[in-house]
């Protein structure tokens, strides 16, 4: 009975969740070249904008769950549009087509660190993992002081491209104006940590199967894992992240001298 259920809310899912193929013309604006993403949230696109024959990307926002992915798709938008960072894509507009939301955005060319560190096994030594780490935080200095925490930062959010780091996918964003400010910092710093020691982890040969605290797996220097205690909370956690961008300047100087 209840894999009947599961079948039939797929299939609806389905039905309602419309994916465009290639080649389809949005809002006779857009020509979708390939689907880049198909979250549970929205279904992103690369496009090619008619009029200008520039690439962008377009944002679906899936009707089955409208509830929750309308909220998600407004403080999407509200926060590309609020922000003005290189490092952050802009909004382009938002539209509605055959019924459907969506919105458009700057196209970034380049990789997400997921892909990067997976696919394509990039390797990030101690001293490079820093650095791309202090352009995040520049970022997420950027974003905090327009009052908006992105809660999200995880390695798909995050793309290189020609040695720059940028930051996307602000459906999860959340105002920091109300009382919980101080606990939505913490979830990004923490998030911040965990970022980190993905990348730190590219470095990892596993000899053995044997699994053992990160302290013990990877060889860091002090300033890093102090850094990352901070940020995961094992110690006294930090209270805003300009501390964080200068104990990581510190140990980028240590490292490299
Ligand atoms: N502005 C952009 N420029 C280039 N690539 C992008 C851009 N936005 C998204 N992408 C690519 O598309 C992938 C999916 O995008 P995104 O994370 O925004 O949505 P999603 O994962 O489909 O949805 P969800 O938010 O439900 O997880 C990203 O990991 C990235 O590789």
């Amino acid at each position: 009975m209840e894999l009947i259920y599961w079948l039939m809310k797929r299939i609806c899912q389905k039905i309602m969740d419309k994916t465009y193929p290639s080649q389809s013309i949005l809002a006779e604006r857009y020509k979708i070249e390939k689907v880049l993403g198909d979250g549970s949230y929205g279904i992103a696109y690369l496009c090619i904008e008619l009029e200008s024959g520039s690439k962008c990307v377009v944002k679906q926002m899936r009707k089955s769950k409208k509830k929750e992915n309308e909220k998600m798709y407004k403080q999407e938008t509200a926060a590309l549009q609020l922000f003005d960072h290189p490092s952050i894509p802009y909004l382009i507009e938002t539209f509605t087509y055959e019924g459907n939301h969506f919105f458009s955005m700057e196209f970034i060319e380049g990789d997400n660190l997921e892909d990067l560190l997976f696919s394509k096994k990039k390797v990030f030594n101690e001293a490079e993992a820093l650095l791309f780490f202090r352009q995040l935080l520049e970022i997420v200095a950027y974003t905090h002081k327009q009052g908006i925490a992105h809660c999200d930062i995880r390695i798909p959010n995050v793309m290189l491209s020609d040695n720059q780091i940028y930051l996307i996918d602000f459906g999860l964003s959340q105002c920091l104006d109300n009382i919980h400010k101080k606990e939505i910092v913490q979830d990004d710093f923490f998030d911040l940590g965990d970022f980190l020691l993905f990348i730190l982890y590219s470095t990892y040969d596993a000899k053995s199967k044997k699994n053992r605290p990160w302290t013990e797996e990877l060889h860091l220097h002090n300033q890093t894992t102090g850094i990352l205690k901070k940020l995961l909370q094992i110690e006294q956690p930090y209270s805003n992240v300009h501390e964080i961008i200068t104990d990581v300047h510190h140990a980028i100087n240590v490292i490299s001298y």
